[in-house]
C-alpha cells in the first residue's frame, strides 16, 4: 500500500499493538513505532503517546496512524486535540469504512479490553483500504478545520 503508519499505545492497548504491528509487517506496510514497548508492564499515560503520534501525523513524517488504549476513547480525545488530526473510535466493519469515507481519518484508535482482536485486525484492513469520498464531506471537514483556528 505503500504508506508509513505510525502506531502506539499505553499499556491497556499493548497486547493489541503487538498484533496489529505483526499484522502490517505482514502487509509489507512500514510501521513506526512510539511505544509503549510489549514488554513493559508500568502503568503509563496515554496522552503522552496521543500527543507523539498526532505530532507526527499532523507533520507529515507518517500518513496515517494507530492508536490503541483501553477503549480508544483517551487516545481518540487527546489526538483530537492536535490540529490537522481526525482521530476516529471504531468499533465495527461499517464504522471503519464511513471514517475513512467520509471522515478522512488520519488516525484509527481502538479499544483493546473492548474489541475482538482477531475482529480488530479487520477493521485495520477496512481502515487501510478504504478512500475519502470527498464532495460535501470534504465541505463539512472544511468546518472542522475552521474550528482550529478559533
Ligand atoms: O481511555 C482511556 C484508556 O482506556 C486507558 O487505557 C485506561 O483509562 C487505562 O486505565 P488503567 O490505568 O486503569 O489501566
Amino acid at each position: 500500500m505503500g504508506m508509513k503508519i505510525g502506531i502506539a499505545s499505553d499499556h491497556g492497548g499493548r497486547e493489541l499493538k503487538h498484533l496489529v504491528v505483526e499484522f502490517l509487517d505482514s502487509q509489507n506496510i512500514e510501521v513506526q513505532d512510539y511505544g509503549v514497548a510489549r514488554d513493559d508492564a508500568t502503568s503509563v499515560d496515554y496522552p503522552d503517546y496521543a500527543e507523539k503520534l498526532a505530532k507526527d501525523v499532523a507533520a507529515g513524517k507518517c500518513e496515517r496512524g494507530i492508536l490503541i488504549c483501553g477503549t480508544g476513547i483517551g487516545m481518540s480525545i487527546a489526538a483530537n486535540k492536535v490540529a490537522g488530526i481526525r482521530a476516529t473510535l471504531v468499533w465495527d466493519d461499517f464504522t471503519a469504512k464511513m471514517s475513512r469515507l467520509h471522515n478522512n481519518s488520519n488516525v484509527l484508535c481502538l479499544g483493546e479490553r473492548v474489541l475482538n482482536h482477531h475482529r480488530a485486525l479487520d477493521l485495520v484492513q477496512i481502515w487501510l483500504e478504504a478512500s475519502f469520498e470527498g464532495s460535501r464531506h470534504q465541505r463539512r471537514l472544511d468546518k472542522i478545520s475552521a474550528l482550529e483556528t478559533q
